[in-house]
């Protein structure tokens, strides 16, 4: 069937390791539809970051086929699936990576100006999804000026800007404190409920995990829910 959010079919990565080879995927499957947000967990070490780059087109797997908004990635140029990935894939880690002079509603109108919109568009667009984080009062601040929480909800907005099909996230309140992590979380999740985007969050917090729609455990190079 078809499915306008992410895909992964039987997908395999291995690296190699001394004389060994560390197989991390070997065989991964995974379906998320637009508006579900996905929960991966797993032990450290077990792939989650990995698997996560498949994801995001910023790695390929040895062999298995990922799909992106319907697209298959597989035999794309390299400049096609950077093209894919600026159209339809938002990222959030666990460090803002904010550029640090520029405020926050430039940094979230910046990503929607390379991807060809008008400026006085990707103002709108901006200034409607700080908004929506309840950082309007912040929006000229710089990164440096913003707290933890805040800079976090900004690099949110970021990766929503150019509205993409999927949202993945690795460890998106990692560094934050819980009580501020549980804030900015329960941002997150309403702005991607708002906005129908398919989201894949990576964490090691059971608590967070068990908000989302669907738990997904990396175990064994395979991927298992609940
Ligand atoms: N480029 C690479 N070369 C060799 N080994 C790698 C490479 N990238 C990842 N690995 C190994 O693959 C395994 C999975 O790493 P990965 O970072 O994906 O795990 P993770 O589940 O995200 O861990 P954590 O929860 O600690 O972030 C680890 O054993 C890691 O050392």
């Amino acid at each position: 069937m078809s499915n306008d959010g992410l895909r992964l079919e039987q997908v395999r990565r291995s690296f190699k390791q001394g004389k060994d080879s560390l197989d991390v995927l070997r065989g991964a499957d995974l379906d998320i539809r637009g508006g579900e947000i996905v929960a991966l967990v797993g032990p450290s070490g077990a792939g989650k970051s990995t698997l996560l780059h498949i994801a995001g087109l910023l790695e390929k797997p040895d062999s298995g086929e990922v799909r992106l908004a319907g697209q298959a990635a597989g035999n794309l140029s390299e400049g096609q699936r950077t093209r894919l990935r600026r159209l339809h894939l938002g990222f959030v880690y666990q460090y803002h990576h904010l550029l640090p002079e520029f405020s926050a509603a430039e940094n979230v109108i910046l990503p929607q100006m390379i991807a060809g919109a008008s400026k006085s568009k990707a103002k709108a667009r901006a200034m409607d999804l700080l908004g929506r984080m309840k950082l309007t009062e912040r929006a000229e601040h710089r990164p440096g000026q913003l707290s933890g929480g805040e800079q976090q909800r900004v690099a949110i907005c970021r990766a929503l800007a150019n509205a993409p099909r999927v949202l993945l996230a690795d460890e998106p309140t990692g560094n934050l404190d819980p009580h501020t992590a549980e804030g900015v979380f329960d941002e997150l999740i309403k702005l991607v409920r708002g906005s129908g985007v398919a989201a894949l969050i990576a964490t090691h917090n059971p608590d967070l995990a068990r908000r989302m729609d669907r738990i997904i455990r990396l175990e064994d190079g395979l991927l298992v829910e609940g």
